[in-house]
């Protein structure tokens, strides 16, 4: 079942997108500004085919967030139309677990709001707990766990929702270098695992490129789609491989261009 937000829902079997975005443009108010908006978003098209992973690049305050919450369900475009195939999961840089509740229990919320009956939720929650590679933290609270631990917790939580389409706003921008390197390769295996599409914003072109099989750079002041590059390099890839560096160069070019057109820093 697919879902569209200011438009017609679609009924499909198969479907043909993950998230389909059509001629979005989102504005704010904002005193002060000609017509009392700011225009943020500004005739975004983009899809994301089932099983693909996707990073959104681009400068601080270009509307990325914005894109995000409007495919997430959380906004509603000013124009034009969001369709997701079902309901997508989240995942942000702050992990929002309960902190009163296990790591177990904060899966188990997520499966029991999925209406998963209570004999399989424990068995599942390891399961998740497994596949994020955190077994024997069923039982520890949140603040027992390090910030590359809760993130995985929150990563299990968000695949507890058994959706088709994961959304990801910077999970990994808080943590050390070295961590986030470890979670690149466990999100990289998950992705791979599951066949789950994945939408991952993030300011990071190394991030962006070593993640995805294609990233979409997006202009500022309004966010428009300045240029895509798909990436061919196969997977697992390192932060440090010559042809992520590459493609990063040229993609930073490409930003730093962007950046120098709209005047910021
Ligand atoms: N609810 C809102 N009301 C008014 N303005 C908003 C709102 N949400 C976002 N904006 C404005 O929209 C612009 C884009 O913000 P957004 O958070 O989407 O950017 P971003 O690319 O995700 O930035 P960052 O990388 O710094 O997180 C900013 O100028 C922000 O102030």
């Amino acid at each position: 079942m697919a879902t569209t937000m200011a438009g017609t829902a679609e009924d499909t079997t198969t479907a043909e997108y993950a998230a389909r975005v059509e001629h979005v443009s989102k504005s704010f108010p904002a005193p002060g500004a000609p017509g009392g908006r700011q225009l943020v978003l500004d005739d975004i098209t983009l899809d994301v085919a089932p099983g693909e992973f996707v990073t959104l690049l681009g400068a601080s305050g270009c509307g990325k967030s914005t894109l995000l919450n409007l495919v997430a369900g959380l906004d509603r475009p000013s124009a034009g139309t969001v369709g997701t195939d079902g309901r997508p999961a989240l995942m942000f840089q702050e992990h929002a677990l309960f902190p009163w509740l296990t790591a177990g229990k904060n899966i188990e919320l997520a499966l029991k709001l999925r209406g998963v009956g209570k004999p399989e939720r424990r068995q599942e929650a390891e399961r998740l707990l497994e596949l994020v590679r955190l077994k024997d933290a069923h039982g520890k609270r949140v603040h027992e766990l390090s910030g590359g631990m809760r993130q995985r917790v929150a990563l299990a939580r968000a695949l507890a929702q058994d959706s088709r389409l994961l959304l990801m706003d910077e999970p990994f921008a808080a943590l050390d270098a070295i961590t986030r390197d470890v979670l690149h390769d466990e999100l990289t295996r998950i992705w791979r695992e599951t066949g789950l599409s994945v939408l991952f914003v993030t300011h990071n072109v190394r991030e962006a490129v070593r993640l995805a099989q294609r990233v979409v750079l997006l202009s500022s002041r309004p966010g428009r789609i300045a240029r895509q590059w798909t990436v061919g390099l196969p997977q697992p890839r390192r932060l440090e491989d010559s042809a992520v560096a590459e493609l990063s160069a040229e993609i930073t070019e490409e930003l730093r261009g962007e950046i120098r057109r709209h005047g910021q820093h």
